[in-house]
């Protein structure tokens, strides 16, 4: 598990983490989403143990990670700037991560060459395209068999059917080992799919933190229709988020339990009522629909 708790990061006085609080349960897949800017690389590289806070603390299973080999050896990380040796080709790194994590797995570097089959592996890796130093990464790093994967940006650059075998591969490991993964990203269409808990991060803070079945759960969508023109007054009761209309047909996005809303609004007789899906995109806005800061750079 990773516990951040009210983490204030400043450079030159500028404040880029202002009270960061967050909490990565184990065996999830967290996403991280947030516009440019807003601190997620910052937030990430605490994680990996590369920055100090300023005050606040940064706990991985428990235990503080900065200068804590221990807990690093757990933990492995796709960052947004990769990193390898001036020269070095992935075969290079892969003995080079072999001696850093005691569980490095060979027979699964051997594996993972037909899920990378574009990646020269004796090939200088900064000779490499930007996909394929990517892909070569993901290669890495899944080797490292890591209990705590970080992942900053990580399907940037590759092609859609690469960012599926990638998150594919990934789910894999979450629902073999347990692999706890958090994953940043600017598009929350991105992580959709893949992420079970999402923290929506803007100016060093996180915003809102949910699970995808409590969000799911608790907010939904209704067209309804009234044999009036108009909509008749709705019970009191109800958490109304948003409502529009075009001719006669309403659609309202509710906040609640979906059956009791549904009940309440059956009351009313409406001579149209249909439930339809609202995306995790539509859910945020909602949510965050108070608020006044880029909603829609975290969204788009
Ligand atoms: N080493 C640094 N020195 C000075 N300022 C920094 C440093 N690292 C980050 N910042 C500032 O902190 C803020 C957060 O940056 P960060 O890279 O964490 O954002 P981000 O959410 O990852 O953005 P992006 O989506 O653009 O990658 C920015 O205003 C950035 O300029």
């Amino acid at each position: 598990m990773i516990q951040i708790n009210d983490v204030v990061k400043s450079f030159d006085g500028f404040r880029a983490l202002d009270g960061l609080t967050m909490k990565v349960e184990e065996g999830s897949i967290y996403g991280l989403v947030g516009p440019n800017g807003a601190g997620k690389s910052t937030i990430l590289r605490h994680i990996m143990g590369i920055y100090r806070p300023d005050s606040g603390s940064i706990l991985v299973h428990g235990q503080p990670v900065y200068e804590n080999p221990a807990i690093k050896a757990e933990m492995a990380a796709i960052p947004d700037e990769l990193y390898y040796f001036n020269s070095a080709s992935t075969r290079d790194m892969m003995k080079f991560y072999r001696g850093l994590y005691p569980q490095f797995d060979d027979k699964r570097y051997d594996a993972l060459r037909e899920a990378f089959p574009e990646v020269d592996e004796n090939q200088p890796i900064r000779r490499l395209s930007k996909g394929m130093q990517k892909q070569s990464a993901f290669w890495l790093a899944l080797c490292c068999q890591p209990k705590v994967l970080v992942l900053d940006e990580p399907v940037d650059g590759l092609d859609p059917v690469m960012r599926r075998q990638v998150w594919s591969l990934l789910m894999g490991d979450v629902a073999q080992r347990g692999t706890t993964v958090l994953v940043s990203s600017h598009n929350l269409r991105e992580l959709e799919d893949v992420c079970d808990h999402v923290g929506i991060l803007s100016h060093g803070k996180v915003l809102l933190e949910r699970s995808l079945t409590d969000l799911q759960d608790n907010i939904i969508k209704l067209q309804l229709a009234f044999s009036e023109p108009g909509l008749p007054p709705l019970p009191e009761s109800l958490n109304v988020l948003h409502t529009s209309q075009i001719g006669r047909v309403y659609t309202l996005i509710v906040r609640g339990d979906p059956t009791q809303i549904k009940e309440r609004m059956a009351a009313l007789n409406p001579i149209l009522m249909e439930m339809l899906p609202l995306n995790l995109e539509e859910i945020f806005i909602y949510e965050l629909g108070g608020e006044d800061y880029a909603v829609r750079d975290i969204v788009l």
